[in-house]
């Protein structure tokens, strides 16, 4: 079983943008969390944090990794809380390689307002919500991070690019 690439950070990190590019780059095939379970349940993320809360939400996105876990090697872009669970942390150091994309408050902040489809950031505040998300999760995204990437100053591309190649060091090293 050759294992597959995860992307962790939090919500406008860049995990969906930059795995498909590096899916792109690399041959490999994509996968979305988020995407995944919109498909499956037929409806967009802030309708299931409505009807089922983030608890519900956390139950549903955890059995599509342990799924994902169990299939072939993609580029797999996470949700941004799925380090939240201790049972999902493990199974992303189980079965892949993890990339960690950080950015700054300032940086996710622009990021996410383009569009509102982040139940967690319907909030007076974003900002302040973005900081105490990031003070929560940061060590855990470390704990199960294999590569730690800082996107600040980068485009996209090349932050997929970096990526790749920051992989493929740590397979042959
Ligand atoms: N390195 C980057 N530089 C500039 N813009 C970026 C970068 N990465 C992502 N973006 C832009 O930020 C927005 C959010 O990115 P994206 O949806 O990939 O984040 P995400 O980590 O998947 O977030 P979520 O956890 O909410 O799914 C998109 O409009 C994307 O084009
Ligand atoms: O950071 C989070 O908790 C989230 C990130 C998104 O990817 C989605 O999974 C959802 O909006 C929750
Ligand atoms: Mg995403």
């Amino acid at each position: 079983m050759t294992r597959s690439i995860f992307l962790v950070g939090p919500m406008g990190a860049g995990k969906s943008t930059i795995g498909k590019l590096m899916a792109a780059q690399l041959q490999l095939p994509f996968v979305d969390t988020d995407k995944v379970l919109e498909e499956r349940t037929g409806a967009d993320i802030p309708w299931i944090f409505d009807v089922e809360g983030e608890a519900g939400f956390r139950r549903r996105e955890s059995e599509i990794l342990e799924e994902l876990c169990r299939g072939d090697s993609h580029i797999i872009g996470t949700g941004g809380g799925i380090v939240l669970l201790e049972e999902n942390r493990r199974q992303l150091q189980k079965y892949g390689y993890v990339v960690y994309l950080q950015a700054n408050i300032d940086q996710l902040l622009e990021r996410t307002s383009k569009n509102s489809n982040r139940p967690l950031l319907r909030v007076p505040n974003p900002r302040q919500r973005i900081a105490e998300i990031l003070q929560e999760r940061e060590p855990l995204y470390r704990e199960v991070a294999d590569i730690i990437c800082d996107t600040n100053d980068l485009s996209p591309k090349q932050a997929s690019l970096l990526v790749a190649e920051r992989l493929s060091n740590l397979l042959s090293g």
